[in-house]
């Protein structure tokens, strides 16, 4: 049955507007509400379809139906996708006039907004929470601002459509107090909700569960170490279940370096750098209603991969960073090698920092994101460093394999290692999957979804 005909479900459409990236998917799901205890998934897949290279044109659209008997197939370049809100459109158009799905039938929109400040839950998209919303994008400029016209969007060409936000900040309110705050008069601090937030939430929460079932333990006795390594790239330290520490902060911006962004840097470097750092800049290819000052545009969108190699692609770096040179001078001949391993000692700094505060107790090492899914290269860098914490020893095949069997979890170290069951440490990759995380959430909400 085409999803035009199938009167039984609504159709549920999850956005996930990261920085370089649209992604889409579409599902269907039960008209009223499952049991929320039901171990059966809550939504049925029904297509994806991506835009990548937003920031770095043409971008790269692609439209996949999740049926095996689906011949419509799509990946090409598109000049006229300039921003998010071109791609979404771009998105409609194909969505209707190529694979002939009325778009009158999407019940539900859940958009992913990375900051959402104080809420800790979902909320449905009114003119109050769209104002607030607003408010929050010079928090995470490559971002807020792009959701929204995405929300906006929908609100014109989908009004009878219910918009839902779905916040990366919220996964983290676990986070102690003292983890949380930073060392600055509190006074203004709490005024100002001058904190850390923490980001790439719906992933975490996503991998949190997807580990849980793939070690068939209780998610709130888990402990781990995440890696979300993508455009943006963070870690997080999952104790007892729960959120214990991340590495961005205030903004997205703080932790590990990305594509464009500079990650940690000393807060005394912006003034050494340029001596216009306060000055608000409007540049017209940013967001629309987005106040950011010199130095944030140039830490957020001018630095990164692209500042050190020329490409914002770490696919390209690794195959030009002369890993097989053992020449320890080597990264001061080629960039691609210093922006390699650079990354690597970043995010060594976490692991390490992350080990001691679950006193060594780690279930799993986790990789997700589009470099920790893809690159074979960095995780054999990371997995070998960690050896020495009680890691199980990386098996080179089953790294290289990755992707390969379509599981959602696969194990990367080698459990043969492991014969006296003394080194329980794994190592995983988890194809993580930000628009499920919501649309499940969505469907088994009792405050969003129909009960009857
Ligand atoms: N084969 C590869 N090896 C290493 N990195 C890759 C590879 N393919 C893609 N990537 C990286 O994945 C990034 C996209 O990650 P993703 O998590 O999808 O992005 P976003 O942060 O926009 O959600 C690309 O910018 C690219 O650097
Ligand atoms: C929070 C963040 O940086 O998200 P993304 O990696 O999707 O840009
Ligand atoms: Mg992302």
């Amino acid at each position: 049955m085409s999803p035009n005909e199938d009167q039984q479900h609504n159709l549920v459409l999850s956005v996930n507007a990261g920085s370089s990236s649209l992604k889409i998917s579409l599902y269907s799901a039960p008209l009223q509400q499952l049991d929320s205890s039901s171990k059966s998934e809550p939504v049925t897949l029904l297509l994806t379809s991506s835009i990548s290279s937003i920031s770095a044109p043409p971008a790269k659209f692609s439209f996949k139906p999740a049926s095996i008997k689906a011949t419509t197939t799509k990946d090409e370049s598109i000049d006229a996708i300039k921003d998010h809100a071109s791609a979404f459109a771009h998105f409609l158009h194909y969505l209707e006039k190529e694979a002939s799905i009325d778009k009158d039938r999407i019940k539900y929109i859940c958009h992913r907004v990375v900051h959402g400040g104080d809420y800790s839950e979902p909320v449905i998209i009114t003119q109050e929470t769209y104002h607030h919303i607003e408010k929050l994008s010079d928090l995470a400029p490559l971002h807020n601002g792009a959701a929204l016209s995405v929300i906006h969007a929908c609100i014109d060409v989908l009004p009878s459509t219910k918009s839902i936000a779905f916040f990366d900040t919220a996964f983290h309110r676990t986070i102690p107090l003292h983890v949380a705050s930073y060392a600055i008069d509190q006074k203004i601090a709490k005024e100002r909700g001058l904190k850390k937030y923490g980001f790439h939430g719906l992933s975490y929460a996503f991998i949190h569960r997807a580990v849980a079932q793939y070690l068939d333990k209780a998610p709130e006795s888990l402990n781990l170490i995440l890696l979300h390594l993508g455009s943006g790239a963070s870690a997080c330290v999952i104790k007892d279940g729960r959120s214990l520490d991340t590495s961005m902060g205030l903004t997205p911006l703080n932790g590990l370096p990305g594509a464009t962004r500079s990650g940690a840097i000393d807060p005394s470097l912006i003034f050494h750098y340029t001596n216009r750092a306060g000055r608000i800049t409007h540049d017209p290819s940013m967001a629309t209603n987005i106040g950011v000052t010199k130095a944030e545009d140039i830490l957020n969108r001018k630095s990164g991969w692209k500042s050190i190699t020329g490409t914002t692609d770490f696919g390209e770096i690794t195959k030009h960073a002369e890993l097989d040179n053992p020449d320890s001078s080597i990264a001061s001949k080629n960039p691609n090698r210093l922006a390699f391993d650079l990354f690597a000692d970043r995010i060594l700094n976490y692991i390490g920092s992350y080990y001691l505060k679950l006193h060594g107790n780690v279930d799993a090492l986790v990789f997700a994101g589009g470099i920790g899914e893809k690159s074979v290269e960095l995780r054999e860098m990371i997995s070998q460093r960690v050896e020495c914490l009680g890691f199980r020893k990386l098996s080179n095949e089953r790294n290289g394999n990755v992707g390969k069997s379509g599981d959602v979890v696969e194990e990367i170290s080698d459990p043969a290692e492991d014969e006296e069951g003394k080194k329980a440490k794994r190592i995983l990759v988890c194809s993580t999957d930000e628009q499920l995380e919501m649309a499940r959430e969505c469907v088994l909400d009792h405050k969003l979804w129909p009960k009857d």
